[in-house]
């Protein structure tokens, strides 16, 4: 318990709540040594972190990755400059609240009851970074330089790990993408207050993520995964030093079904928390596809193609098929 492996043990008195730390948890989520995945790796001990990426995804549609090379002080900077940020007092974050989804940076103050926080969330793109840093916030004055420097590096190993689940597939390690390094990043930065008072209380409901994959940094447990459509849910307990990765839309379209995305939610818990989701795909009007090495007789296309464009337009049109996700809206071509 206490400040952990990825702070490092830094001293945590000058940040402001929520209290950034990690505690030790036991779980049931495979553990991959992202070291493992690198060029110097030998060819076994690569093929054996294949094959749990491929039983992770697979079985769950998540796993922990560990040894990914992100120090201590990149992910503390961008957790402190979040949570500086969620601290700013209201006029100066509704500068960026806005219903327009395509908007680069939007914040949003999901409220109940007597303004009772349920989540704040900043919202904004990161990849490629020289375009969308000159709108994000300026305050707080380090936001732009300790959560680009923390982006960057989540970028370079979301590209990798995009990469290592297509060979698990059996797509071979030279499997190439045009264009995901210039894919799209969006970087949903959340805050949820504490609440002691009603047992998992929910702070964003039970969703899928849009892109390939979602590379989760969370300060406390909150994050409960589901593999039966909502009905029952199962907590996620974070990991000293690891990101927590979990399967997106995309990845279920790209797979054609092998593997799919995630349901997910989160629930406001003992302290406040923060949790950063870094979403990875491919560019906003680039259309994805089923991968056309995933199919044939046997496994006829089963997704129609989209891109994030088609996305954005399917959540704020509320027109969504009679209460269909937007997966769902893609099944069964
Ligand atoms: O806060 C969490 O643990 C989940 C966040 C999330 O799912 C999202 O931002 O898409
Ligand atoms: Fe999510």
């Amino acid at each position: 318990m206490g400040v952990n492996m990825l702070t490092g043990g830094m001293s945590v008195a000058h940040l402001r709540s929520p209290k950034i730390r990690y505690e030790a948890a036991t779980t049931q989520i495979p553990v991959i040594d992202f070291g493992l995945l690198k060029q110097q790796s030998t060819v076994t001990a690569r093929s054996a972190v294949i094959e749990d990426i491929k039983n992770a995804c697979q079985k769950l549609g998540c796993f922990h990755v560990v040894n990914h090379g992100i120090s201590k002080s990149v992910i503390s900077g961008a957790l402190e400059a979040a949570s500086s940020f969620f601290h700013l007092p209201p006029e100066k974050k509704s500068e960026f609240e806005s219903f327009d989804l395509k908007k680069p940076v939007r914040y949003e103050a999901a409220l109940q009851g007597n303004n009772n926080k349920l989540r704040l969330l900043l919202k904004h793109y990161a990849n490629p970074l020289r375009d969308w840093i000159p709108f994000w916030p300026q305050n707080p004055p380090n936001y732009r330089e300790t959560m680009g420097a923390y982006s960057k590096e989540i970028q370079q190993v979301a590209v990798q790990l995009i990469y290592a689940i297509l060979e698990s597939l059996g797509l071979g390690p030279n499997y190439h993408i045009t264009n995901l390094e210039n894919g799209m990043q969006l970087m949903a930065v959340n805050y949820y207050p504490y609440n002691n008072t009603t047992p998992h209380k929910i702070g964003l409901h039970a969703h899928t993520d849009y892109g390939f994959i979602t590379i989760l940094l969370q300060t406390c447990d909150g994050l409960q995964i589901s593999h039966n459509n909502g009905n029952t849910w199962q907590p996620v307990h974070i990991q000293p030093g690891a990101l927590h990765v979990h399967l997106g839309d995309h990845m279920e379209v790209l797979s054609n079904g092998r593997y799919k995305g995630l349901m997910h939610r989160a629930v406001l818990g003992c302290e406040e928390r923060i949790s950063m989701a870094s979403i990875h795909g491919l560019s906003m009007n680039e259309k994805v596809g089923t991968l056309k090495e995933l199919v044939d007789e046997q496994h006829p296309k089963r997704y129609r193609e989209s891109s994030f464009t088609d996305f954005l337009e399917f959540i704020s049109s509320g027109n969504n098929c009679g209460g269909k996700s937007f997966i769902q809206s893609l099944r069964n071509v």
